[in-house]
């Protein structure tokens, strides 16, 4: 079972989000500023459509927390959607007739299959739940995987690799380089192709059309042998894998130089193994991505992640009224162009779950001092292995 159990539940409109994770060890420095930074973090991005303009995301904490640390119970988090204001009367709970009752569905939304498959003939009862508004509480409790993880020595930060068809060039970032694309507003490392990607995204948003793109996740500082290659379900890329792709419109997920490596020789793309006295075993290459076996192998984790473009489209794309079954061309009023930079956020916090889960089972314990001298003991060993 997993260690690390998390739900979250609330609508894209309805008064708001909750969410609650399980198996959280006890004295983790956790605040509410914490959670609210990769919140805002969230929130950013050159293209995102007028929705984010309403919303102002902050956490409020109903459980797990005392001043400023971990209890060991399970954390509790609620975020606010400022925009219910405009929607309470359509968004109620109370027995009522619906309005702002949606026919059309959209091409590469969730809006027909969910419909079919709930046996929903208003399709904002799909669209409410299938938008990435949800994965909101997902960065909230990511947070506080992130403080579990920072505990214990381990930073996972992301960024943008393309948008459209502009490509940023590839390299090994730094932690710190990968931190710098904080200050761009399409979260990209490598500044020299900002612009052109924020041109193609007005170019997109001229054209009534989206973009999407990849990015790049990497975890610093994880020890050797979190996941394992014994049974199918423990191998740390499908872990992460399944957790990626759970995210909406996302699409591909490659572990290191993945794709490439299909075309190269094995010489070309094996990480050669090197041992030192005073360090133990080490790799002088990544090209792995930091798995071997479904396993951690010590150095950076590296997964990349392609998102589709948003299927709302202000230019339309061909549909059937599933009421009146008249042909029409789906338009909106509002929609993000793409939301590439934004989902490096949630890629994160997925990575982040997933390698605190990993941890967990490593190395248990209740309270992170625990899991501390745990983690201690077996650096050791590794490094006299
Ligand atoms: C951060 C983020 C923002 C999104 N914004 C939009 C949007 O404004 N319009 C849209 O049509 N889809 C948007 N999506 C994508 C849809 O939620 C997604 O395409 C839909 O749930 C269907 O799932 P699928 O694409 O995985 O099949 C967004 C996704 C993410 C991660
Ligand atoms: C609300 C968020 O993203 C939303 C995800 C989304 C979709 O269809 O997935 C559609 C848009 O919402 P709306 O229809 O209200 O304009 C985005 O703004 C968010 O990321 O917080």
């Amino acid at each position: 079972m997993e260690k690390w159990r998390y739900v979250t539940a609330g609508e894209s409109h309805g008064p708001g989000l909750v969410g609650i994770v399980e198996g959280v060890p006890a004295g983790i420095p956790l605040t509410r500023e914490v959670i609210d930074e990769d919140l805002a973090r969230r929130q950013k991005g050159y293209g995102r459509g007028g929705r984010m303009s309403i919303e102002r995301d902050r956490v409020e904490v109903w459980g797990g927390v005392r001043h400023g640390r971990t209890l060991g119970s399970p954390v509790a988090l609620t975020v606010t959607n400022r925009d219910f204001d405009n929607w309470r009367e359509s968004m109620s709970p109370d027995a009522g007739t619906p309005d702002r009752v949606v026919t059309r569905p959209r091409p590469g939304h969730a809006d027909l299959v969910g419909g079919i498959k709930y046996g929903h003939r208003d399709l904002r009862n799909v669209l409410e739940r299938a938008s990435a508004r949800e994965t909101t509480m997902r960065v909230a409790l990511g947070a506080v995987a992130r403080a579990f993880l920072r505990s214990l020595g381990i930073e996972v930060y992301g960024h943008v690799v393309s948008i459209g068809p502009v490509h940023a060039a590839a390299a090994d970032y730094t932690l710190e380089e990968i931190r710098q694309a904080e200050d761009s507003p399409v979260r990209v490392v490598d500044g020299t192709v900002a612009q052109a990607m924020m041109r193609a995204i007005d170019e997109a948003k001229e054209a009534g059309d989206t973009l999407g793109g990849t990015f790049e996740v990497v975890a610093f500082g994880l020890p050797v042998g979190l996941g394992s290659y014994v049974s199918w379900h423990r191998r740390l890329e499908a872990r992460l894998g399944a957790a990626l792709l759970s995210i909406p419109a996302m699409k591909a997920v490659e572990v290191g130089t993945g794709f490439d490596q299909s075309e190269h020789q094995g010489s070309s793309v094996h990480d050669a193994i090197w041992w030192e006295r005073d360090q133990g075993f080490s790799r002088r290459t990544n090209r792995a991505g930091g798995l071997e076996g479904g396993i951690s192998t010590g150095m950076p984790l590296k997964v990349r992640v392609g998102m589709k473009p948003l299927s709302t489209l202000t230019s339309p794309l061909g549909s059937f009224d599933i009421e009146s079954k008249e042909p029409f061309l789906a338009t909106v009023e509002r929609s993000d162009v793409t939301a590439v930079p934004a989902a490096v956020v949630i890629g994160e916090a997925m990575v982040m779950h997933v390698l605190a889960d990993a941890m967990l089972e490593k190395f248990g314990g209740d309270s992170v001092a625990e899991i501390h001298q745990r983690l201690d003991a077996w650096t050791r060993y590794v490094q006299e292995f």
